[in-house]
């Protein structure tokens, strides 16, 4: 029997999850989630404090195995069958919430890094790009605006472009879905309002789920969003539709 036949849906979905628990010590940080993205989809998700996000992203990156449930990628691949590494390299790229640029390399440099396939020995060598990497890295420069800030070392920029540098170099990667943990944290309103703009921009490639807890950001996106609530989905819409969740209220936004 084929993956894709263990789906409840018939669309097609870049990431769909059924069923999905986990627990630690008897205590389920996933409990039975269901939830499914469209191809080109950007999705925020939101939630208390210990609604299970991160152990979302998680067990979707492979980092933490479920005890239960199905997740599929693009319909085919069974993520709960793949280290990170590997489904790092089926195409599923994660940002975690700090930035982990390296702060003693320019800003070229870290992009270099991150390119697909890395350098040949030759490349290294000789320190010439092939075209294509040296196009890619152009593409990802102006994408995340820091085209002026090449040659500057990554430890001089601001929060907010230190963030955008980090999602250069997960595009440097080429994944098709992109997990974003909490982007605007710590950002000025104009970074975190750049940021929305940046993203509305990446969903016309890729699919992106976006954990967040910042409204105005969110409401910047645009986008559906799914509110989880100890471990499952609790609602999901529109922001003005969940908004007006009185469960939602309750157990989140009316804190
Ligand atoms: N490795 C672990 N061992 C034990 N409990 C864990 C572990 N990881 C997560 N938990 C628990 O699972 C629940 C869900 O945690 P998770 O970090 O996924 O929530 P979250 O929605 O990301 O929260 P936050 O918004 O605070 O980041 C929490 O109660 C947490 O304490």
């Amino acid at each position: 029997m084929s993956l894709a036949k263990t789906k409840h849906i018939d669309q097609p979905t870049v990431l769909y999850m059924d069923g999905v628990s986990v627990s630690f010590d008897g205590f389920k940080a996933l409990n039975s989630l269901s939830l499914f993205i469209e191809p080109g989809e950007m999705r925020a998700i939101i939630g208390p404090n210990g609604a299970g996000k991160t152990t979302m992203m998680d067990v979707i990156t492979g980092k933490t195995r479920p005890d239960e449930g199905t997740i599929l990628f693009n319909d085919q691949h069974d993520l709960t069958r793949f280290d990170e590494a590997q489904v790092a390299n089926m195409g599923v790229g994660r940002k975690f919430q700090k930035p982990s640029v390296i702060e003693s390399l320019t800003v070229f440099e870290n992009l270099e890094m991150s390119l697909k396939g890395g350098r040949s020995v030759w490349q290294a060598l000789t320190h010439k790009l092939t075209s294509a990497k040296q196009d890619k890295i152009d593409e990802i420069l102006s994408m995340i605006d820091l085209k002026d800030r090449l040659y500057e070392d990554a430890g001089s920029l601001s929060h907010g472009q230190k963030q955008w540098l980090e999602i250069g170099m997960l595009l440097g990667q080429e994944p098709e879905l992109l997990l974003i943990d909490e982007p605007a944290a710590g950002m000025t309103d104009e970074e975190t309002m750049k940021t929305a703009e940046l993203f509305k921009e990446l969903s016309k490639k890729h699919s992106l789920m976006v954990v967040e807890h910042d409204m105005d950001f969110i409401e910047a996106l645009d986008c559906r969003v799914t509110v989880l609530h100890e471990g499952s989905v609790l609602a999901e819409g529109s922001l003005a539709n969940v908004k007006n969740n009185q469960q939602v209220i309750e157990v989140y936004l009316g804190r």
